[in-house]
């Protein structure tokens, strides 16, 4: 199996402060892979270095066998931040044709693009109107399809059904699903364990570490217990002297 993202003790520290300590994971090609953990684990910091928007203090990440950062893996990997980074005086349709032509399409698979990503995020019939009179889950769902505008072979999403609705969210996860069946990788961060629970893989972060991975089942057999709610609550708990969650 190859992996499409590999991080080697992978550590970030603002200042004296240690965010990520020795992070080692390998996400494989066409998994679903989801980042799971409380508020201020890390996650976010984590997603940031393997897309190369920031670096590491110590270690080394790979995506597609080539060291991050590096130019050529912007046009291979689509991201969606979990602030929406968009232009509010452009319309949703120019906001699309501007980042579909920062990724060099022509014109035709411009359009085709443009049309596939604002119908899987039900916005096309929206798409004149400019950003600034969008609604927080407009802006989201206009990230998304900008994220998967040039059909990115890594699809790295952070917490990207925030705000979105039940119905959307669910054709939103079909897509996902789809898109791994055409091999693509997608690596999520969420706080929705019902989410969670649609991944191939998770990992647990909990002050800055990895504390437990694997399938959400070998998670709740791990702690033995029935949902990922549970598990996740744990993440959030006590640690004993020995460093064990209570
Ligand atoms: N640029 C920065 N300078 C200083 N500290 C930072 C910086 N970016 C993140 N941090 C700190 O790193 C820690 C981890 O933040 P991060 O955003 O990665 O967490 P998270 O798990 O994504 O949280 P959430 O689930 O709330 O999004 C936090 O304590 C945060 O304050």
């Amino acid at each position: 199996m190859t992996s499409t993202i590999v991080l080697n003790q992978v550590s970030k520290s603002f200042g004296k402060k240690t965010v990520l300590n020795k992070v080692s994971i390998s996400v494989h090609s066409g998994e679903i892979f989801g980042l799971i953990g409380p508020s201020g684990s890390g996650k976010t910091t984590l997603v940031k270095m393997i897309v190369g928007m920031d670096q590491p203090t110590n270690g080394e990440i790979q995506v597609l066998n080539t060291p991050v950062p590096n130019l050529y893996l912007s046009q291979k990997i689509g991201y969606m931040a979990q602030a929406d980074a968009l232009y509010n005086d452009l319309t949703g349709r120019e906001n699309l044709t501007f980042f579909a032509s920062l990724y060099k399409l022509n014109k035709g698979v411009q359009k085709e693009r443009i049309a596939y990503a604002a119908d899987l995020v039900g916005l096309t019939h929206q798409l004149s109107k400019r950003v600034q009179n969008y609604s927080g889950g407009m802006k989201r769902r206009l990230s998304l399809a900008i994220a998967l505008i040039h059909d990115p072979e890594l699809l790295i999403l952070d917490e990207p059904t925030v705000g979105i609705d039940p119905k959307l969210r669910k054709s939103i996860w079909e897509e996902i699903n789809r898109l791994k069946m055409e091999g693509k990788t997608i690596l999520i961060t969420t706080h929705v364990m019902d989410e969670a629970e649609k991944c191939d893989k998770l990992a647990m972060v909990r002050d800055g570490e990895i504390i437990s991975s694997g399938s959400p089942l070998e998670l709740k057999n791990q702690y033995q217990i029935s949902s990922l709610e549970e598990v996740f609550l744990l993440a959030g708990g006590e640690k004993d002297e020995n460093n064990r969650l209570n």
